[in-house]
């Protein structure tokens, strides 16, 4: 099945939307002309679903491209999300979103982080909650949000969030999965940002080996499984590149078909990196410990010998 959309909690109310399931993702791409070719690109290799933020910098440069498009505004998606920075309160830092972006609503507003959401998460979420009645966003959702900030949120809510997006790729799905869980109990859509960190970031893991022998059987690239994979778990899937034949394989990946057995052996490969990982940051601690307990007792010894000595 190729991308497709995500119905949103919010689908039956008369502003509500779907959500188209993969996201280009502008954070890291810059500001400047090369920025709105990136975005530009991306759009033309099929991504309708733009995933920016105040933090990122470049809102002006993805609205450039969404214009230089052509594309109607109903067909493209539109995320951005308030990152607290330059001193802007959530209204005018949309505000200065919108203004950016060159659009007069967003299709979805995020909190970045819950840190963001000041001076509590009730009283943010209000606010969030009044840009939507104002139609400057179809929907509102959150971002690095756990179960914890999740529950303090839905407790005050009058609307829930339609999305949280987190960190999502096969090493931390383990863990990730009762947040993911948490949110499909209130209709809250996961979206699922750095999915290609086990190539990235952690390679020469237990993935490699099941990774690699899929992406020969199936002559795609590995980044495309690992998308195809994500997809599977029913996230929306936010990726990046400013390669654009990397774009060209992240919107075939579409069409990648895992079978059951490829998704279980990514998973159970995953759970052993995180076992790993888990294994070898207790081993680092207990190091760390026994250092501090070492020179503590040396210390000690030093002292003792110092007082014996002015003693005697
Ligand atoms: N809400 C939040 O706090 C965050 C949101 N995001 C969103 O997610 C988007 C994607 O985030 P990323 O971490 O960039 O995601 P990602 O995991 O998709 O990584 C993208 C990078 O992987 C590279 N890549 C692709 N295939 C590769 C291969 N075979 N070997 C080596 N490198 C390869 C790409 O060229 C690109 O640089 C961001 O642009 C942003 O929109 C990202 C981080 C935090
Ligand atoms: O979203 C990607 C990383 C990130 C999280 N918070 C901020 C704020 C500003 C720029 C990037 C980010």
């Amino acid at each position: 099945m190729p991308w497709d959309l995500i119905k949103l909690n919010d689908a039956g109310s008369c502003a509500g939307t779907s959500i188209p399931s993969v996201a280009y993702g502008t954070w890291r791409l810059g500001s400047g002309d090369q920025s709105v070719d990136y975005v530009d690109e991306a759009i033309s290799v099929g991504f309708s679903h733009i995933d920016t933020a105040q933090g990122y910098g470049n809102e002006a440069e993805a609205g450039k491209a969404i214009r230089e498009s052509g594309l109607a505004r109903k067909d493209i998606y539109i995320t951005t999300k308030f990152s607290n920075r330059d001193g802007l309160t959530i209204e005018e830092a949309i505000q200065s979103s919108l203004k950016k972006l060159g659009v007069d609503y967003v299709d979805l507003y995020l909190i970045h982080w819950p840190e963001y959401a000041q001076p509590d998460i009730p009283t943010a979420w209000a606010v969030m909650e009044k840009l939507k009645a104002q139609g400057l966003t179809k929907s509102i959702g959150v971002s690095n949000f756990e179960i914890p900030h999740l529950e303090t949120l839905i407790n005050s809510a009058k609307v829930y969030p339609a999305a949280n997006q987190i960190q999502i790729h096969a090493y931390n799905f383990h863990d990730q999965l009762p947040l993911i869980e948490f949110g499909r109990k209130y209709g809250i859509v996961s979206e699922g940002y750095s999915p290609l960190i086990p190539i990235t970031r952690m390679p020469g893991g237990p993935i490699d080996k099941p990774l690699n022998e899929i992406s020969s059987r199936l002559n795609a690239k590995p980044e495309q499984v690992l998308l195809a994979w994500a997809k599977s778990k029913g996230v929306v899937v936010v990726t990046s590149t400013t390669k654009k034949e990397r774009m060209e394989g992240y919107i075939a990946a579409g069409d990648l078909h895992l079978t059951v057995e490829d998704i279980a052996a990514i998973d159970e490969a995953g759970n052993q990196g995180a076992r790993q990982q888990t294994a070898r940051t207790f081993i680092r601690r207990a190091v760390f410990m026994c250092a501090v307990a070492a020179i503590a007792l040396a210390c000690v010894s030093l002292s003792m010998d110092v007082f014996l000595a002015y003693k005697y």
